[in-house]
């Protein structure tokens, strides 16, 4: 049974309060880029080339929709869901995103302290503003999984891995589809990479490996830190084969993110991964690929129950969840909006925006007649140019 009740709106509404931040995406979207600096706001808003996957991620979403069924008896819903032996209370999740201190001060502290209190898993980046350590303190025994940006150093890899497994992370995301940045041209116009001022490399920074490789240390000389992080961030040598390599660091579940080809799906399948993450990085990395919504439909008729399969990149609303799990994702993660909460709320910025899509998810599931995820499939949904 979920936490929310029935009449989810009304609770939202019976606060009693005003709510101090716009409900709607696009107006916290607004509000951030009024209050943020141009180069912070556009480093988490903007996408690869002429955006034209990002545009794509919701066009995608806005082609489907949803055919309601009544009279079902939706008074009591189940929107839980288990992931690798564990179960979770919604199919929602914190995607991994580094620097967030360039939305807030305290950045992954708060959005993770977030994440405890609401008991969603927390999904902390590599290219987090703080150390795995410190972050995983704050999420104290709440959901976390540790997503990996695999270095060219291969004992840099195995370290962070064997770090993140010592203080409580239950599953490695690896990261695919960034093994260098994508062609962002208002980051390239602002000539803003946070990481060459030193953000997102906490990690780095507190790996004995890494520093084992530096003349002196970064408290002494942090150019020359930042220099070898950038020699040693990417990693585009990586094949299938690799994996392997990281099979053997770990016994905890690897998710590959990044995924959007079917044959891709398949090979991870096939290397024995445990799950996927159908994600085009938000529209970050290659301007014009195909949406993430179009990759997943393809996908999950090749994988479905074989392995769980996520998906990100585009999710603003409840709808949208239903959406790509009737079109057959597991879960999916939840990525700028709950940036713009920290950027406008910090922690309670978090916490409105990830409840607010939970309480949107239940209802629209109440609404078109459907009390259990395992419900869900694409004959609940119809694409625009199948209707005539
Ligand atoms: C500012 C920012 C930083 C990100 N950093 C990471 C990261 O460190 N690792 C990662 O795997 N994905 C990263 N991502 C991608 C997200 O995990 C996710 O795939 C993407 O935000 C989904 O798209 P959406 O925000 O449009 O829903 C980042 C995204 C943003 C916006
Ligand atoms: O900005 C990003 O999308 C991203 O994934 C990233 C890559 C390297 C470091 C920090 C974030």
């Amino acid at each position: 049974m979920n936490n929310y009740g029935n009449n989810v709106q009304f609770q939202v509404y019976s606060s009693g309060r005003k709510s101090d931040l716009p409900v709607s995406f696009e107006e916290m979207e607004q509000l951030a880029h009024e209050q943020l600096d141009e180069s912070s706001f556009y480093y988490i808003a903007g996408g690869a080339g002429k955006e034209r996957s990002m545009k794509e991620n919701r066009l995608a979403f806005d082609q489907w929709k949803i055919v309601p069924r009544m009279l079902r008896n939706v008074s009591e819903r189940d929107i839980s869901v288990k992931l690798f032996g564990k179960t979770y209370q919604s199919p929602i999740l914190f995607a991994p995103i580094g620097v967030q201190t360039i939305a807030h001060p305290n950045g992954e502290l708060e959005s993770a302290e977030a994440a405890a209190a609401l008991k969603i898993p927390y999904i902390a980046s590599t290219a987090a503003s703080f150390s795995l350590e410190k972050i995983a303190d704050v999420l104290d025994d709440s959901p976390k999984w540790f997503q990996l940006y695999w270095s060219n150093d291969m004992d840099i890899t195995a370290s962070m891995v064997k770090r993140a497994e010592k203080c409580g992370y239950e599953a490695i995301v690896v990261t695919l589809d960034t093994p260098m940045m994508g062609w962002r041209e208002k980051d390239i116009e602002n000539a803003y990479l946070p990481f060459l001022l030193g953000q997102g490399i906490a990690n780095y920074l507190e790996d004995p490996v890494f520093c084992s490789r530096l003349n002196v240390s970064p408290k002494e000389d942090i150019e020359s830190a930042i220099l070898l992080w950038t020699r040693l961030f990417g990693n585009p040598a990586l094949t299938w084969d690799d994996l392997a390599f990281l099979r053997k660091q770990t016994n905890l579940p690897i998710l590959l993110k990044g995924i959007l080809h079917k044959e891709d799906a398949k090979l991870a399948y096939e290397s024995g991964m445990d799950g996927i993450i159908v994600s085009n990085h938000g529209g970050r990395q290659v301007d014009g690929t195909i949406s993430s919504l179009d990759a997943l439909e393809m996908i999950s008729k090749e994988l479905k129950g074989k392995i769980p399969i996520l998906f990100d990149s585009g999710i603003r609303r409840g709808a949208d969840v239903y959406k790509a799990l009737a079109l057959g994702a597991n879960s999916v993660l939840i990525g700028r909006p709950f940036m713009y909460g920290l950027a406008l709320g910090g922690k309670d910025g978090v916490m409105q925006v990830m409840k607010n899509i939970i309480a949107d998810f239940d209802l629209t599931m109440a609404l078109s007649g459907q009390k259990s995820i395992s419900e869900l499939n694409a004959s609940l949904l119809i694409k625009e140019s199948n209707l005539s």
